[in-house]
């Protein structure tokens, strides 16, 4: 997979115009993009039929977080839709994430069923007093991806902290998805475990999710070859492509 197959950019906006205007302005540099909740309600649906007329592959990130039958309908849904992939909560367990995946893969075996595991917003800290445990994200992050796999889904949203543990815990072919990618120069905003794109590369993340660097740069354009530029070099000191 070379870098541009690599960069998911988050089309976090308010309004299909204001992504449009975006993904006009990017033009070839981009060819992933990340539906989320904003986009998605915003644009009733539209953003992804729109990106998928642009021969763009759509990441649907909404994250469905419900009892099993509920998911699984929801993730019927998503499969149904032009996307190449798609997300839940691993936090829904086991049962839920069975039911996904089998029921996805009769719909559309090509879409891959992600899960998320702890969103990277969070710290230590928060964690251990939020679930009132001991273990580290980490470790938390390492099980619910083992259980992820154990249920029959393709990879997991984690931070890149955590790719390369759940590299060697899952198998290189189990994907990880990184968002919490921020290149030197740009702001960490809310986000808690951050990692340049270059070292979240070498850490083993399949995909880079990045917002804000690219959406809210001054030179969009400039920002994403940037960030590209550095997952090049990831890749050539990895070896891999
Ligand atoms: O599932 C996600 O995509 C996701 C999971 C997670 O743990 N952290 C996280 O930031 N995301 C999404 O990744 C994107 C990151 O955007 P920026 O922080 O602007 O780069 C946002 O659209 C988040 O919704």
């Amino acid at each position: 997979m070379n870098a541009k197959d690599r960069l998911i950019v988050a089309l976090d906006f308010p309004t299909i115009e204001e992504a449009k205007g975006l993904v006009e302005v990017l033009g070839e540099s981009v060819s992933v993009y990340k539906v989320g909740l904003e986009m998605f309600l915003n644009s009733k649906g539209e953003a992804v039929d729109y990106l998928s007329s642009l021969g763009k592959k759509v990441f649907l990130d909404l994250k469905f977080h419900d009892i099993p039958n509920t998911t699984m309908m929801a993730s019927v849904f998503a499969a149904k839709q032009n996307v190449f992939m798609f997300n839940v909560h691993a936090a829904g367990g086991r049962k839920m994430m069975k039911s996904v995946s089998e029921e996805v893969k009769k719909i559309n075996p090509d879409a891959l069923a992600i899960a998320v595991t702890v969103l990277t917003s969070f710290s230590d800290d928060e964690i251990k007093e939020l679930y009132q445990t001991e273990h580290s994200i980490k470790e938390l992050a390492m099980h619910w991806a083992k259980v992820t796999k154990e249920s029959g889904m393709d990879g997991v949203v984690c931070s890149p902290w955590e790719a390369s543990a759940i590299k060697e815990k899952c198998g290189k072919d189990f994907k990880t998805i990184c968002p919490g990618v921020r290149p030197k120069w740009a702001a960490a905003n809310d986000q808690q475990r951050i990692m340049t794109p270059k070292d979240a590369i070498l850490k083993g993340c399949d995909y880079l999710v990045v917002g804000r660097p690219i959406t809210k740069a001054d030179d969009p354009v400039n920002a994403a070859e940037l960030v590209l530029g550095e997952i090049k070099e990831g890749l050539a000191e990895a070896k891999v492509c």
